[in-house]
């Protein structure tokens, strides 16, 4: 197995929930969601792997390599997509790519330009005058531009049109093919259950194993 993330014995918590003895790896190259119901934990748990102000213990391995060691390596790989992410709300979103590009090692300025174009987003725009949809676009091309191999996006597709959550899926799938890897939580079945490749819940705050089987995985869900 080609691990990607793998997390071993991990606790995370914040001021009132935790979730512990979290074990499991990704295999490169396919899909994975997270399903639960709301407060069930899943933003937390794919903050606490990004986010170095959202602590974790046990141990959680990038490429076999410990977040925690390696921080800034990994981060360059990883894409993290949710309202959460951190561009500057008063500037546009070319100076924020100027900007945060500086951070990321392997930035490619062309795939970032092909692919703002290719997906209409209007650099002169300040981020925080983009639409929710806007935010989640220039995100995902960021994210492709800077090279990651893991995609983290938590509730991502919530309330984006049909058209572009269709190219987004696109984009992935084209993506899995050279090795990416994407963890995603949704709160549409239909949608989780047509893009996703394994399935685990977070129930009772318990994370059950990764499942091909969505049926399997959802009987413990509902
Ligand atoms: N910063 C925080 N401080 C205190 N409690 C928090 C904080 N963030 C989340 N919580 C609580 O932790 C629990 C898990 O929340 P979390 O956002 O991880 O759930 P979720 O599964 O992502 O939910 P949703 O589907 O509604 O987004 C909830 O009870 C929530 O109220």
């Amino acid at each position: 197995m080609n691990k990607i993330l793998e997390l071993k014995n991990v606790t995370v918590k914040n001021k009132k929930f935790k979730l512990e003895n979290i074990n499991f790896a990704l295999e490169k190259g396919y899909v994975y969601g997270l399903v639960g119901k709301n407060g069930a934990g899943k933003s937390t748990l794919l903050k606490s792997i990004y986010f170095e102000n959202w602590p974790y213990k046990g141990d959680v391995l990038f490429s076999g390599f410990d977040i925690k060691k390696n921080r800034r390596s990994v981060i360059n790989k990883i894409g993290y997509i949710s309202e959460d992410f951190y561009f500057i709300d008063d500037r546009s979103m070319a100076e924020n790519a100027r900007l945060f590009s500086m951070a990321y090692s392997d930035f490619d300025k062309e795939i970032w330009e092909e692919m703002t174009k290719k997906l209409g987003i209007n650099l002169n725009t300040n981020y925080m005058d983009y639409s929710r949809g806007e935010k989640i676009k220039a995100q995902l091309a960021f994210a492709f531009a800077h090279k990651a191999e893991l995609l983290i996006m938590d509730e991502a597709s919530a309330g984006l049109d049909a058209v572009f959550k269709k190219e987004m899926y696109d984009l992935i799938r084209e993506g899995l093919v050279d090795g990416l890897t994407v963890l995603l939580t949704s709160h549409d079945y239909e949608e989780i259950k047509r893009n996703t490749d394994f399935f685990a819940v977070i129930k009772d705050r318990v994370l059950g194993e990764f499942k091909e089987n969505i049926e399997e995985a959802a009987n413990e869900y509902f």
